[in-house]
């Protein structure tokens, strides 16, 4: 089992807009690591709440709203295998509230706002960024404040517009120092599959993942399953596409993924996975998967040719 070896948790950190996707790819990691896997969010440091906030004319976006320190004193915490006591954030309620318990597991995941900041990234083993297209990102956002956190749409989208100016000042900078950009855009595939889901309601992405660690070798994909003969034998719109660049002035590897994928394809990849991992990876999949689905996939994939470099 891969995870056996680790001398101290790997810690892995998400970054990225509010409803840009952080929560949801934590979950990925989960089911790749059956479950060995703990996530400790930013969010729950927050100095403020709601109403605070409205009244400072403040939003969370700023640092200077979230206890930084704290969080990286935790941080530290987790890499000595030790257990503390942590503030809570009710989003339900929009308030701060005490406290916690927090166990540190082999895999701890770090999301929030401002994970990649100085002196907190130094801590982590990975580093990821989630930057969806502002259409993706605020439809995903309208959608989950209003079922998960009792907002209203109209108080949302006056959030959105408010933040926008603090997420280029204070947020999106942090993906230079990732060691993996994931974008998502709206696909840009020319065809008939394409507009029959522009009319429909399944979305289709386009995600371009963007490794600036170079240590990502594709080979291994590729040694395993015979990818482009696979991706010919399915029935709806798939591509992918490899090249290199320069990302902020560091050598990058770039993959671009639109469509859908058979889930036969993406079974013979989590087969793979499971054989590099040890652990029997549960993926609800339907007939077919999406490319953020199949974009996920290929960053655990990094992230287990990663930890088996440090165990
Ligand atoms: N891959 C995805 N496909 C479809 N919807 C998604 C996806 N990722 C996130 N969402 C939607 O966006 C919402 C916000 O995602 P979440 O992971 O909670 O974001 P964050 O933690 O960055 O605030 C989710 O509730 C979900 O509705
Ligand atoms: O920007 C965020 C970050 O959360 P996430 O990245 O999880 O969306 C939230 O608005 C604040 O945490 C405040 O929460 P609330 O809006 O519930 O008061």
């Amino acid at each position: 089992m891969i995870l056996e070896k680790l001398k101290e948790p790997f810690l892995i950190g998400v970054a990225g807009d509010s409803g840009s996707g952080k929560t949801t790819f934590a979950e990925s990691v989960r089911k790749i690591f059956a479950g060995n896997v703990a996530t400790i969010t930013l969010d729950d440091y927050h100095k403020y709440g709601r109403k605070e906030r409205k009244k400072l004319g403040i939003t969370p976006l700023n640092p200077e709203m979230t206890n930084l320190d704290l969080f990286r004193e935790h941080l530290k915490l987790i890499k000595e295998w030790k257990e503390f006591e942590k503030p809570v954030y009710d989003h339900e309620k929009g308030e701060v509230k005490c406290c916690e318990i927090f166990k540190p597991e082999k895999i701890v995941i770090a999301e929030g706002l401002h994970v990649l900041y100085d002196g907190i990234r130094e801590i982590l083993d990975y580093k990821i960024f989630v930057d969806p297209a502002r259409i993706i990102k605020r439809k995903w956002k309208i959608k989950r404040d209003m079922e998960k956190r009792g907002y209203r749409k109209e108080e949302v989208i006056e959030e959105i517009i408010q933040r926008e100016s603090d997420y280029k000042r204070y947020v999106d900078f942090q993906k230079i120092y990732a060691d993996v950009v994931i974008k998502i855009y709206p696909s840009s595939l020319e065809s008939t599959e394409r507009i029959s889901t522009l009319l429909g309601m399944e979305e289709m992405y386009r995600v371009r993942l963007i490794f600036t660690n170079l240590s990502f070798e594709l080979d291994h994909v590729t040694l395993n399953v015979d990818l482009s003969r696979l991706i010919k034998a399915s029935e709806r719109d798939f591509a992918i596409s490899f090249f290199s660049d320069y990302y902020y002035g560091k050598r990058a590897s770039f993959i671009d993924i639109d469509g859908f994928l058979n889930v036969e394809i993406f079974e013979s990849l989590l087969d793979a996975l499971r054989d590099e991992t040890g652990y029997k990876v549960r993926w609800e999949a339907r007939e077919y998967v999406n490319s953020i689905e199949v974009a996920k996939l290929l960053l655990c994939w990094n992230l287990v040719e990663i930890i088996k470099m440090k165990g």
